[in-house]
């Protein structure tokens, strides 16, 4: 039988940049993840997502702003068992509020895409937050601090924020 958990990839516009939430258990191997869970008997993978989020990191749907149609899907296997982990995008609307762990964790970091990648070690996990990362610099209003139209240096430093906070701004299509 194969276990199912859902979450979601949780980011924030924060000081021009974007950041990744992963979070630290405090059992086992010690691993981040984002937050997520098992898919519970009657449960649809949303409302895992949302519970768990919810146990786990403290936040709640209304301080969310879930992409329902950006999803990544990860299969691997826990002690020779088949795993499915069903993450979707979804942003912090308030990049100051504040994570709250439970007992299930003892650590939490906001990352750059690239620190988030060495932190998550596994490489299916690392693929889903570069789709992610590529979904939000297509489809979210940018700015950046070199000329428009700058694409890769924008890319690699991963700037993203609301453009109006600033003059200059570029329309990932
Ligand atoms: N070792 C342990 N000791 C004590 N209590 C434990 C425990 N493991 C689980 N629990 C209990 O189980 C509960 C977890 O329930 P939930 O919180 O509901 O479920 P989960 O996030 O899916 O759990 P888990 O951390 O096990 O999953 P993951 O796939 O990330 O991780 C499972 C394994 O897969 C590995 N893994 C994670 N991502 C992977 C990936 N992308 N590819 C390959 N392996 C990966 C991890 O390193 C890890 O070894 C906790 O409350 C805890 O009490």
């Amino acid at each position: 039988m194969t276990k199912r958990a859902c979450g979601f990839v949780v980011f924030r516009r924060i000081r021009g940049m974007i950041e990744y939430l992963l979070m630290q258990v405090s059992y086992g191997e010690h691993h981040w993840t984002p937050p997520k869970g098992h898919v519970d008997p009657d449960e649809s993978d949303m409302e895992t997502a949302l519970r768990e989020t919810k146990e786990e990191a403290g936040l709640s749907a209304s301080d969310l702003n879930i992409f329902e149609n950006v999803k990544h899907e990860l299969n691997y296997h826990v002690n020779g068992k088949p795993k499915v982990v069903v993450y979707w995008l979804a942003e912090l609307l308030d990049p100051e509020k504040p994570i709250r762990l439970s007992d299930e964790h003892q650590a939490f970091k906001w990352l750059s895409l690239e620190e988030a990648c060495a932190v998550a070690k596994y490489q299916d996990m690392q693929n889903a937050l570069k789709n992610f990362n590529d979904y939000i610099l297509k489809n979210l209003s940018c700015i950046c601090d070199a000329n428009v139209g700058d694409h890769d240096k924008m890319k690699n430093n991963n700037y993203c924020v609301d453009y109006t906070n600033v003059s200059l701004y570029v329309e990932y299509a």
